[in-house]
């Protein structure tokens, strides 16, 4: 049964679903990292929020660990390159906390233009400042959203019910879809000069970091009033003080710091600046969604290999994932088989798929062909790092689907590029479930790809099988199957011969050294 950790506090109804669907579960929140690390190996899959860093040290004591799932959006405390190479797939849950962060964005545009905390401490000193609290209306002002993504979209339908104008910047954002929201897509300098409040809902990466900087505040309109839901590092904390303290800048709202938890902070106490503690995800709605979903999420992935919004591998549906079971299994042979006769360096893999197979999702297919071929450099391969280590070793993959029907209802084939020049296997369903070669090389022969198998090319001779037979007889080796093909009558024939044990690299030896024998390999399966 596998073993899940919820390590950062999150609804009960998330080990709820993972019990109810098989998945043990322990909930131990508030560990230290080192902690974590003396229990982590016992898992094979972590459910974190934000508080949990899962590091490179983490995934190293992590040796059972097969799926993060982050039960929220920002993945920025998990080393997903880490993971990726470790072959642990990283989910989020990108939708369940998306209202309730909008919602929070726009409360505290609301809190800046009607100065609604200062008025309440204010009131509740008994200082009755009525005119000291003048607000400014939402009405007809310009919102200048960075970031039109599913936050962002929320953020500009509600602010459009309020009847403000909303400018976007987001390189991403189509005409099409700017349209459809109702919304004025504009460069960042235009939306700096016309906003009345700015609101950000990107991502914190290389492009967004400090994309209010103080370059950029100094192009804003004097009085804009700027709200932070997304991610601390996206404004200058220190340009945006300078802002507040000379009056350019009007009011600030910051649910998010560059440095959390925000127990101080340069900001702290400056008019017309406020503050919450990353409480954007946090409603009792959001937390339910994402405890839900994540543990939804990690339970397939667990149980029965569906992939849902994961970061670092294709999706596959729980629907999916048992018609394509077979297919993995026989991907993940071929690439095998492929990858311990090529010899040499690889440049190029084509995975093609006919007919059965040219129906489904080929991104898992893909992901078991690579992790075949890559377990012959390295035993920790799956398929969620195989992809990564095949681009680190510069292959070009390459996906083909046929659409034409061919002598089999269903057909993977794998051809990989060596210096010696291209090299092609391929294979097909028995009765929709069982892995079979049809072809290798070029020559037509059936057979089982499993267990120890010992591979021969040899001329096609009178005899040949005989002296076969008895080599590995006198050394004491039981043939289980036997399959044969060759390229014609008297041409280059394959022989694919699976035994009880492992085939001896001395048996190897005495059998490259038969009469008409090419080559000979112990292969395992
Ligand atoms: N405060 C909270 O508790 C809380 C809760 C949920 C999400 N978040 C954060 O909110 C942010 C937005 O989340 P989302 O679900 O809307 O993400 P999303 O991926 O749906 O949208 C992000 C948008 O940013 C755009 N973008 C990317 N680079 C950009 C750039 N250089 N300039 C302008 N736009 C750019 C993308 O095109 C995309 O449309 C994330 O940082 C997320 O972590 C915070
Ligand atoms: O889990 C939280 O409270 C924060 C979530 C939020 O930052 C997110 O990225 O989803």
């Amino acid at each position: 049964m596998p073993k899940v950790l919820i390590s950062d506090k999150m609804d009960p109804k998330a080990a709820q679903i993972f019990r109810a669907r098989g998945v043990e579960v322990d909930e131990i929140t508030g560990k230290t990292p080192e902690e974590l690390k003396a229990i982590i190996g016992q898992y094979d899959g972590l459910a974190i929020r934000s508080a949990t860093k899962v590091t490179q040290e983490i995934l190293d004591a992590a040796t059972n660990l097969k799926v993060v799932g982050r039960a929220g959006i920002g993945v920025d405390n998990v080393d997903i390159p880490a993971a990726s190479a470790k072959g642990v797939v990283v989910m989020n849950t990108p939708f369940g906390n998306s209202i309730t962060t909008a919602e929070h964005a726009i409360a505290l545009m609301f809190a800046l233009a009607r100065q609604l905390p200062e008025a309440d401490a204010s009131t509740q000193a008994g200082k009755w400042e009525k005119n000291r609290f003048m607000g400014v209306e939402l009405t007809n002002k310009t919102l200048g959203l960075v970031g039109a993504g599913n936050i962002g979209s929320i953020v500009a339908d509600r602010a459009r019910g309020l009847k403000m104008k909303v400018v976007a910047y987001d390189p991403f954002l189509t005409p099409e879809r700017a349209i459809e929201l109702g919304i004025e897509k504009a460069d960042l300098d235009t939306l700096l000069s016309r906003a009345d409040f700015i609101t950000l809902h990107t991502p914190l990466t290389d492009q967004t970091r400090n994309i209010l900087s103080a370059e950029n505040l100094a192009k804003t309109k004097k009085g804009v009033r700027i709200i932070n839901c997304a991610r601390g590092g996206l404004i200058d904390e220190a340009a945006l003080k300078a802002g507040l303290d000379s009056g350019h800048i009007a009011g600030a709202a910051l649910d998010v710091f560059v440095t959390e938890p925000a127990k101080e902070n340069g900001l702290f106490g400056t008019p017309n600046f406020v503050s919450t503690p990353h409480l954007g995800a946090s409603t009792t709605e959001a937390q339910v969604n994402v405890a839900i979903q994540v543990a939804e999420q990690m339970a397939d992935y667990l149980v029965n290999g569906g992939v849902t919004n994961a970061l670092n591998m294709p999706s596959l549906s729980a629907e999916e994932a048992p018609k394509l079971k077979p297919y993995m299994a026989l991907a993940e042979t071929l690439g095998s088989l492929i990858g311990q006769l090529a010899h040499g360096p690889l440049s190029t893999i084509s995975i093609e798929v006919e007919g059965a197979a040219a129906d489904l999702n080929m991104k898992p297919i893909t992901g078991a062909v690579l992790a075949g071929l890559m377990r012959v450099y390295s035993d920790t391969v799956n398929m969620v790092n195989a992809p990564f280590l095949a681009r680190e070793r510069g292959l070009d993959v390459r996906e083909v689907r046929h659409d034409r029907e061919g002598d089999y209802h269903t057909l993977v084939r794998v051809t990989v590029k060596t210096e010696a020049g291209e090299r092609s296997v391929a294979g097909t369903l028995f009765g929709n479930a069982a892995p079979r070669l049809i072809e290798l090389f070029g020559i037509k022969v059936e057979a089982d790809l499993e267990g120890h198998m010992l591979y021969v090319v040899n001329e096609d001779a009178p005899g040949f099988i005989g002296r076969i037979g008895t080599t590995l007889g006198e050394a004491g080796v039981n043939i289980g199957t036997f399959h044969l093909g060759r390229r014609s009558a008297g041409g280059e024939a394959v022989l694919l011969l699976s035994v009880d044990e492992p085939v001896s690299p001395e048996l190897v030896a005495k059998v490259r050294v038969l009469p008409g024998v090419k080559t000979a390999m112990a292969l395992s399966f």
